[in-house]
């Protein structure tokens, strides 16, 4: 099943830049091994805001909040979940 996710980072400006950091590697590593999976086939940024649209093609609901709320950044995001559907005039 595949989801359009959109994802708004929010990171208190009381962390320590240390924790940010570490965090922020942390969730890079774990989005790069999502993505090697095939289950985040689409990462992209949103030009000028610290947050991205995302595709992520997983079996379930459930599966989705497994790989979403694993997130390194989960708690400090905003997240937006919209199924998607095959398009009837799509040609892929
Ligand atoms: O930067 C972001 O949009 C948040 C998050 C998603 C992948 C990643 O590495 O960080």
């Amino acid at each position: 099943m595949l989801y359009l996710v959109h994802m708004i980072v929010e990171i208190p400006s009381t962390m320590p830049a240390e924790e940010a950091a570490r965090i922020k590697a942390e969730e890079k590593a774990y989005s790069q091994r999502l993505q090697q999976e095939g289950q985040w086939p689409h990462l992209w940024r949103v030009v000028g805001e610290y947050a991205n649209y995302s595709v992520f093609d997983v079996e379930s609901n459930d599966a989705l909040h497994e790989a979403l709320s694993q997130l390194p950044l989960f708690p400090y995001m905003k997240i937006t979940v919209t199924p998607l559907a095959k398009h009837p005039s799509s040609i892929r």
